[in-house]
């Protein structure tokens, strides 16, 4: 079954634009959470020369409920990436494919809500980093996150 990653109100387009070319490249549905902090009308994405934007598989929610509510119509398994989790992300099992996989990652300034968070702490995953900074990038550990899902998976349809 496919793998989705969620982006929580992103603000910042190139972190966007960088994900959906991961997403583009990998065959994962992008879900983005509004409100968003940039515009993906035809003018900005020509403009950023998105030209694989067409291969997108790209999802709109208004907000986290609707998110949420959406993943549970399709009984899909939902991991929040946060750095306030102390679980490392590759020790977890994504090689189950007869279930979606979403992988939710918070907005770039602030993470995500972290009451949302705390109550779902048993499926909270942390990217190992060190002390020397806050958190990593959020379109690199997209990229991380997903590329560690379909090594798992035995990297299907990709050449
Ligand atoms: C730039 S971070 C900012 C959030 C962070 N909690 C903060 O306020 O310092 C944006 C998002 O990238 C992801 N992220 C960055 N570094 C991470 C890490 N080491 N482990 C897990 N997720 C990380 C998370 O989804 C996070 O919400």
């Amino acid at each position: 079954m496919p793998l989705h990653i969620a982006l929580y109100q992103p603000e910042i387009p190139a972190n966007t634009g960088n994900i959906a070319r991961t997403c583009a490249g990998t065959h994962t549905s992008l879900h983005l959470i509004r409100p968003l902090g940039f515009s993906t009308d035809d003018k900005m994405l020509k403009r950023a020369g998105l030209d694989y934007w067409a291969h997108v598989d790209i999802h709109y929610h208004d907000d986290l409920d609707a998110f949420i509510a959406h993943t549970e119509s399709q009984n899909a398994k939902v991991y929040l990436i946060e750095t306030y989790s102390d679980v490392p992300f590759s020790e977890h099992d994504f090689s189950h494919q007869e279930q979606d996989i979403y992988f939710l990652f918070g907005r770039e300034t602030t993470g995500l809500p972290q009451e949302f968070a705390q109550a779902r702490a048993q499926d909270c995953l942390r990217i190992p980093q060190s002390e020397h900074i806050r958190s990593l990038n959020l379109s690199n550990s997209a990229a991380i996150v997903i590329y560690e899902a379909l090594r798992q998976q035995g990297y299907p349809n990709l050449a």
